[in-house]
């Protein structure tokens, strides 16, 4: 236990990201690690907002839209270019990661005409399996259910395009996108990655990796807040080619010249739909400021760090009482999943002790580390605190 308490007072004060804690409006009394939900908000939010909402829309009002808002998906959609690897004017910001998948997914079978199959992650977070099942169903195309390791099983010339998750959101098993984006490419297919659960803790290659399309969500990792748009990411290459199955008039070439028929913007803007969140991206925008100047890869050495201090902590603390189901290698992101039979019991027991992290059906318990702001002491309270409610029963 000594020893314990001794690793983690070192490494917080050896932590060279320690300092970014300050920036977040985190509650002292709360262990909070259910930042793979919900980002924790940065303290310059809530200001910046205020001020949007008294001068920009208080003051400003209508006039704000040409100003200001409406370019505010591709500006903050280039705050997350270089932490996906994408070059400018490839990543948008819009709707919700849902709605986006919706569009990619159909644009992607529309580049691949006489390709009649989708290929999903099994295991995949659900809403990212009945999109797809719907796209099948208006697409008149056959989802194809698949397990990552065995994709080969599974692609072929009928495949128009694998829709992939780098980060397994219940066991928090990292997939090697380099090696999964070579299999459906060497199928002829188009590859989508959702990023949900890696954007901004870990170094994503896009570009460099010739990844055809990706979304993400960015009210975790990111902490754009409480139901922020997701980020789409088009390659210029597939640019022209990407047909919005959501023409609104806010992908249109001329949105204010309000024509009778849809004509595509020429970049990635193509990839809007409606209006925009004016809030939640203000939120967000705001948010992406702590990434100034960070190095990514210090981001996902305090991960894999902060996880693997964690799993060492329930080794010593639980032993058998419970399973670590995340993997102790590398090929994890920035959770830790256990399992256990009173999972959702024990949650709940622990939320009342101040330690937050949350429940996936049927058994797991999951507990997210953000680089940015979870320290090791964090990760000891939590495993210590786990370790009295499993042991009172
Ligand atoms: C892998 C994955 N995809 C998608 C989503 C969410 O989609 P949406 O933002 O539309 O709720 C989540 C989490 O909610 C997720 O974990
Ligand atoms: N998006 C969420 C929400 O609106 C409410 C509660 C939770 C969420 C989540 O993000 C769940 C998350 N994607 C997961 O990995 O389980």
């Amino acid at each position: 236990m000594t020893d314990l308490n001794e690793r983690a007072a070192k490494a917080d004060a050896e932590d060279p990201l320690a300092y970014l804690r300050a920036e977040f409006d985190l509650d002292p009394r709360v262990v909070y690690l259910d930042g793979n939900s919900l980002g924790a908000p940065p303290r310059r939010v809530a200001g910046r907002v205020e001020e949007v909402v008294r001068e920009q829309w208080g003051r400003r009002l209508i006039r704000s839209w040409p100003e200001l808002w409406w370019d505010a998906p591709e500006r903050v959609g280039e705050k997350i270019a270089p932490l996906v690897g994408a070059a400018p004017g490839q990543v948008v910001v819009a709707d919700s990661t849902s709605v986006d998948i919706f569009k990619v997914l159909v644009a992607a079978v529309r580049m691949a005409p006489g390709r009649r199959e989708i290929v999903v992650d099994a295991a995949t977070f659900p809403t990212d399996g009945y999109i797809a099942e719907s796209v099948a169903e208006l697409t008149g195309t056959e989802l194809v259910p698949a397990v990552v390791d065995d994709l080969d099983d599974v692609l072929g010339e009928r495949t128009a395009v694998a829709l992939l998750n780098q980060v397994d959101y219940r066991t928090g098993r990292l997939y090697d996108m380099a090696a999964a984006t070579a299999k459906v490419h060497a199928a002829g297919a188009r590859v989508v990655w959702d990023l949900c659960h890696s954007a901004g803790v870990l170094p994503i290659e896009l570009d460099a990796l010739e990844v055809d399309l990706a979304v993400g969500c960015t009210y975790k990792f990111l902490n754009g807040g409480p139901g922020s748009p997701a980020f789409v990411y088009v390659p210029h290459r597939l640019q022209a080619s990407f047909r919005n199955p959501l023409p609104g008039w806010g992908g249109h070439r001329e949105p204010f010249a309000m024509a009778p028929s849809y004509e595509p913007a020429p970049g990635i803007a193509r990839a809007r739909a409606g209006t925009p969140d004016i809030l939640s991206l203000t939120a967000l925008d705001v948010a992406l400021e702590v990434w100034d100047g960070l190095d990514l890869a210090a981001v996902r050495a305090k991960g894999l760090a902060l996880t693997g201090f964690f799993m060492d902590c329930v080794d010593e603390l639980l032993g058998k009482a419970i399973e670590v189901v995340t993997p102790r290698d590398e090929w994890r992101g920035h959770q830790v999943s256990l399992r256990h039979h009173q999972a959702r019991e024990l949650i709940g027991e622990l939320t009342a002790r101040e330690v937050i992290g949350d429940f996936r059906p049927p058994d797991v318990l999951r507990f997210g580390f953000a680089p940015l702001y979870n320290t090791y002491g964090d990760a000891l309270r939590a495993a210590r605190t786990l370790a009295e409610v499993v042991s009172a029963g």
